[in-house]
Parts: structure tokens; C-alpha cells; sequence
């Protein structure tokens, strides 16, 4: 059981000192809060811990994980939250249309071996250059990154070498983004990512942020608590919160693409979205391509200590705000929060534990406030215990285990470019993600005196109909039976 939940532990009396003595000093601030503030404060909440009665916690539905639930000493509850099952494989929540946990009940996604290899990959393959770290603004970060410089500090505590902090080294003429200011962090009101505002956000400077001019040589072991995410493909820029374009694409790990697209195939979209045609982008009902069309093109890997929290938010910045944001959590559990378009709506609590998997999508869901208030103590899982492994396997994942059993990783992946997926007009075939060739046009409605009026008729035509030279003809086709066009074929005749 985890300490915090013991009355009899040292953690437990501490926490308590500590709360009678902020109590003490603090003013009634309660009142202010929105309903989301509320929930984030009750989660983070250290004494007295939590109560997760209302906390959202399918695996409560199977045997299979009743022995970590036991371990942790936390858990939520089957009925907190009203949830519909769509098809064997996953749930949505009807209260936020669009919010999916996949694989997370009867069986698990991203358990067992495959939840170990993501884990290992996270910290020994993909934390490091040419992947960007949050280590990488402060610290020269050994190209082997820090994960593999620590292990080789374990095993050799002579040759350890110390990392240097980068202001030391950096020269004086490089231009960087102003310093944040200092007190709480300041919520940067960005402007969501779509096709109108691309060319603003591709102008946008997007300078490097500064060194700490206060860090000071470190361990590498002592610098890895300090590690909290690494980027996945496209490069984002977290000072305006926005992807950078110009700085091409990373790699996606195929691994990684893989288990983002299985989960995506593994739902039935039409379950979930058939009849919401009108609120998607030109009415499109795109859902019913991604099993075929969705392909991550960045992430962040995002790494949690125990009292580490990721406050309320809304991923604004990518270009396609409808295609599914895949999720995966790994090591401690925690508690995530989902709401509305604003902090005013009540989230919902989810408890999400190692080999969970969420999906975010859709236009409701992809811009719905969401936050993680909470990483539940002691909660490592069975299956990432080297007690459950050969004595062989044993020895290289300790230091694994010993790093994850007080930490959380979220691994996501998300389509952010531009592509919506469509079927041709003429050939009503679907126009895959590399068909550059590919054009939509929109024909406008015109009054009597010819002034076009805001509405308008769409045809998508795909670059292998363009190149044969039949677009033209296509389109005289399909406008005709569109009752826009009479008589074209007259005069050929
Ligand atoms: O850790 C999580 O589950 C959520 C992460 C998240 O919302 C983000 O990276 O934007
Ligand atoms: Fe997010």
C-alpha cells in the first residue's frame, strides 16, 4: 500500500504537519476557483490524501488486475462515471463526445513485455538527440542522453561524468526567447493551429528558449528526475506553443506507430460519431477513414514524478483538430481530468494506470480542457516488477524499475499536419495523405446577378484522375448531375 495511505506512516504525519501548517496562513481563496481548479485542487491534495470513490477506474472490471489495485492501495470506482461500451474493445464517456479508453478493461492494450519495451524505448531510445528533451535547453546532455549516461554511472561510479550546464558554454551573441517571468507559470493563450492561421504561425519567430543562468554542474543521475518530456516527430516550440515546421520532422518509431494505430483501428467510429456529421469540418465525416488514414506524426513523451502534475489545458496547436490523439500510460497510475471548452464545466475523473490507453478525437473532445492533477503513489504494476522475471532479466531492469516505481510516462501520439481525409468525386476513392496532386474545389453558389453568396459546392479530385488529364471532364460530370451545369456535353457532340 502506498505510505501516503498508511495513518501509522512517517509520510502520512508529515503530510499532515504540513497541511495544518498551510492551513493555517491561508486565505479562503476556495470560492474563486472554477469547477476545474476545484477538481485539480482535491486530486493534488497531499493531506488528507484523495478520496477516488468518484474516480472513474475500469480496471475494477477484471481479475486479471486486482493484485496491482490491492498492491497500490488506491482505487477509483466502476460506477463514478456514466460510460458506454462501444463494440469489445473500448468505452466513451457520452458526457465528452469524442473521449475513448481503449483496450482498458477485459484486455490490456500495452501490458506484459510490450509495456516494458515502450518503457525502455522511452528512456534509452527515444530521450535523446536528435529528439529535443527539456534538458536539452539547460544542460550539454551527452548525445548518449541522460537515461544511458546514468546507467553507465551505475555501473561505473568513477567515470561518471558530470553534465555541464549550457549558459557555461553557449556563446553570448545566440539570440534567445525572452526569460519566462518568475512566479507561477503563465498560461500563454495561443492561437489555435488550423489552415487560416498556418501562415502566422509558420512567420511566428520562434527563437530558442535561454539556459538557466543558475544551474550548476550535475550527475547524471541526479539531473534524470528532472527530465519531463521528450518531443516525438514534428518539433514543437514551447515558448509560443506551436510546432515549429521549419525544423523538419523527427522520426516516428515504428513500434510506437504501431500500437497508436492498432488502438485506432481497434474502435468502431461509427458507433461513436454516426449522426455529429454537421459539427465536423464541411460536414465530413472523417471518422470513418482513420482506421486507413491515421498516421502519427509527432508526440511528446511526457515523464512524471510522484508530485509532478500537468495543469488544465487544451492541445490547440495542431493543424487537425478532429484526428485521434492516442495516449498511453506507463509505471505509476494516476488521475487524469476531462471537461469542457472552458475551466466552468465539471471534469470528469478518470483513473488511468500502466497500459491504459485513451483517445482523444473528434471536434468536442480535441479541444476539451484536460489535466493530470495526480500521480498515484506506490502504484507500479505487477508486470513491471523485476519480480516477475527471470533472475537473467532481472539485473538490467532494476535500475528501470527503480526509476519507474515513483514515476509516470504518458506516450502520445497525434496527426498534426493538415490532412483531413476525403474521397475523390470522380473516382470515390479515398485521397491518401501523399497525394500531393490532389485538389478540392469549391464552386460558389451566385445569386441572379452572378455575385457569389456564402454557400457553395465542394468536389474532391485526386492527383491520378488530374494527371490523366480528366478533371476537367469530371468535373463538367459531376457538376451536371450537381444540377450547377446544363447542357456541356451539347456542343461535343
Ligand atoms: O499525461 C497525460 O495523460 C496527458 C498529457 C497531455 O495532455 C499532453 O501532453 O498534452
Ligand atoms: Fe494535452
Amino acid at each position: 500500500m502506498a505510505a501516503i495511505l498508511d495513518p501509522n506512516s512517517a509520510e502520512f504525519r508529515k503530510a499532515k504537519k504540513q497541511f495544518l501548517k498551510t492551513r493555517r496562513n491561508r486565505p479562503d481563496v476556495e470560492a474563486d476557483w472554477t469547477p476545474f481548479r476545484a477538481a485539480e485542487k482535491k486530486f493534488k491534495a497531499r493531506f488528507p490524501p484523495p478520496d477516488l470513490s468518484g474516480v472513474l477506474d475500469l480496471a475494477l472490471s477484471t481479475e486479471e488486475r486486482a493484485e496491482e489495485i490491492k498492491r497500490g492501495g488506491w482505487a477509483g470506482s466502476l460506477d463514478a462515471v456514466k460510460y458506454e461500451a462501444v463494440g469489445t474493445n473500448a468505452i466513451t464517456v457520452p458526457s465528452i463526445p469524442g473521449a475513448l479508453m481503449v483496450g482498458c478493461s477485459a484486455f490490456f492494450c500495452v501490458q506484459g513485455t510490450a509495456a516494458a519495451a515502450l518503457l525502455r524505448w522511452a528512456l534509452a531510445d527515444h530521450a535523446k538527440q536528435p529528439n529535443d528533451t527539456n534538458l536539452d535547453i539547460h544542460y550539454l546532455v551527452p548525445p548518449e542522453g541522460v537515461w544511458n549516461a546514468h546507467l553507465r554511472s551505475l555501473v561505473d561510479p568513477d567515470t561518471a561524468q558530470v553534465i555541464i550546464p549550457k549558459a557555461t558554454q553557449t556563446l553570448e551573441t545566440e539570440s534567445y526567447a525572452e526569460p519566462e517571468p518568475k512566479g507561477p507559470r503563465q498560461l500563454i493563450n495561443n492561437t489555435p493551429a488550423s489552415s487560416d492561421t498556418l501562415s502566422v504561425i509558420n512567420s511566428t519567430p520562434k527563437p530558442p528558449p535561454p539556459p538557466s543562468t543558475t544551474a550548476q554542474p550535475i550527475s547524471p543521475s541526479a539531473l534524470l528526475p528532472k527530465l519531463r518530456w521528450a518531443n516525438i516527430g514534428w518539433f514543437y516550440h514551447w515558448g509560443v506553443k506551436q510546432y515549429d515546421f521549419t525544423k523538419g520532422k523527427g522520426h516516428i518509431d515504428p513500434n510506437l506507430r504501431d500500437i497508436c494505430r492498432r488502438a485506432v483501428a481497434a474502435v468502431d467510429w461509427d458507433a461513436v460519431y454516426v449522426g455529429t456529421e454537421i459539427q465536423w469540418p464541411d460536414g465530413q465525416p472523417e471518422w470513418k477513414y482513420w482506421e486507413e488514414t491515421y498516421e502519427p506524426d509527432a508526440g511528446i513523451v511526457n515523464f512524471y514524478q510522484e508530485k509532478d502534475t500537468l495543469m488544465a489545458h487544451v492541445d490547440r496547436s495542431e493543424v487537425c483538430a478532429t484526428s485521434p490523439l492516442v495516449s498511453i500510460s506507463l509505471g505509476c497510475a494516476a488521475v487524469f481530468l476531462i471537461g469542457g471548452q472552458t475551466r466552468d464545466t465539471e471534469p470528469v475523473p478518470i483513473l488511468l494506470r500502466s497500459g491504459d490507453v485513451v483517445v482523444m478525437s473528434g471536434p468536442v473532445c480535441r479541444r476539451a480542457y484536460h489535466g493530470v492533477p495526480r500521480i498515484l503513489e506506490g502504484t507500479l504494476p505487477p508486470h513491471l516488477r523485476s519480480d516477475a522475471l527471470s533472475e537473467k532479466e532481472r539485473e538490467c531492469w532494476a535500475p528501470y524499475e527503480e526509476y519507474i516505481k515513483s514515476t509516470r510516462i504518458n506516450v502520445n501520439g497525434i496527426l498534426v499536419d493538415l490532412y483531413v481525409p476525403r474521397k475523390c468525386a470522380a473516382t470515390n476513392r479515398l485521397i491518401t495523405s501523399k497525394d500531393h496532386a490532389s485538389v478540392q474545389i469549391s464552386i460558389a453558389d451566385v445569386d441572379a446577378n452572378g455575385r457569389a453568396l456564402s454557400t457553395s459546392t465542394t468536389f474532391a479530385i485526386c492527383g491520378q484522375v488530374r494527371s490523366q488529364g480528366e478533371s476537367d471532364d469530371s468535373l463538367n460530370r459531376l457538376a451536371t448531375k450537381a444540377g450547377l451545369l446544363r447542357n456541356v456535353w451539347s456542343y461535343q457532340k
